[in-house]
């Protein structure tokens, strides 16, 4: 059983109680979470748990049926969506793309491109990016605001190994660059072993929730990933033992 607990008061994010229904369906039950400045923090779960449905309620794009959502003031969010279509007959550049809906003065914007990792991107044209150019567009535009929280819903979908660690590369850098928080929805869960402070494990409900070891190793965890688990946690252990034998 989940007890109450009053908001944290150091933590810049809170959810309390959130409750999500779609219809008859209970989508989202009993959500509690706390988000700290600097934290990174990852939603995993599987097809259809309601991680989106989270993620978009903490944006404010989905209204919950009862419970809160509390964002310290003067926070702001950055948010890098799943998948984004554009039409690929539509001519636009880069530069057209990221000052939608609002132009952003011209330093800026080659500022956030370099954060992201796309400087030399501006003059292309958005319908010739690879998938990975694309997600660092998105990522872009999404610290074009200077966001005390980014939030990103599996933002590496359909991209290969390279693309996906040269993209969380990119997120560590801004994390430390812009010192914010970060809560990202992944199935990478070699990536979520690395580079999670906390991991959220949700399936309606939070099932477990902890450091990347402490979900792996749990019952719910591995009842919901089985084998791959084991896999991975063999492997991140080996990592672990041999970064500790190294120092
Ligand atoms: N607007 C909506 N109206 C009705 N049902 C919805 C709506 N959005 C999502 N759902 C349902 O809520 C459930 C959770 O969906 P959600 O997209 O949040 O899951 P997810 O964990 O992000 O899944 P995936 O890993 O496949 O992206 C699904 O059963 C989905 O069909």
């Amino acid at each position: 059983m989940r007890l109450a607990q009053p908001p944290d008061s150091d933590a810049i994010l809170n959810v309390r109680h959130l409750n999500v229904r779609f219809g008859g369906q209970h989508i989202l039950e009993n959500i509690s979470l706390d988000l700290y400045r600097e934290q990174v923090v990852t939603l995993i779960g599987p097809n259809g748990s309601g991680k989106s449905t989270l993620v978009k309620t903490l944006i404010g794009a989905v209204r919950p049926t009862s419970g809160q959502v509390t964002i310290a003031p003067q926070q702001r969010i950055g948010y890098v969506p799943q998948r984004l279509h554009l039409d690929p007959t539509l001519p636009m550049t880069v530069k057209r793309f990221i000052n939608l809906p609002r132009r952003n003065p011209n330093r800026n914007v080659q500022k956030a491109l370099e954060d992201a990792g796309a400087g030399a991107l501006i003059n292309a044209a958005m319908s010739e990016l690879s998938g990975g150019q694309f997600q660092r567009v998105l990522l872009a535009r999404a610290l074009l605001t200077r966001p005390d929280i980014l939030i990103l819903d599996e933002a590496t979908q359909g991209l290969d190994h390279r693309g996906t660690a040269e993209f969380y590369q990119h997120i560590e850098t801004v994390r430390r660059t812009y010192g914010c928080a970060v809560l990202m929805v992944s199935h990478d869960l070699h990536v979520v072993m690395r580079t999670a402070d906390h991991v959220l494990c949700l399936n309606r409900v939070i099932c477990c929730e902890g450091k990347p070891e402490q979900v792996a190793s749990s019952p719910d965890y591995q009842a919901l990933f089985g084998d791959q688990t084991a896999q991975t946690l063999a492997l991140y252990r080996h990592h672990h033992q041999e970064a500790a034998n190294v120092g």
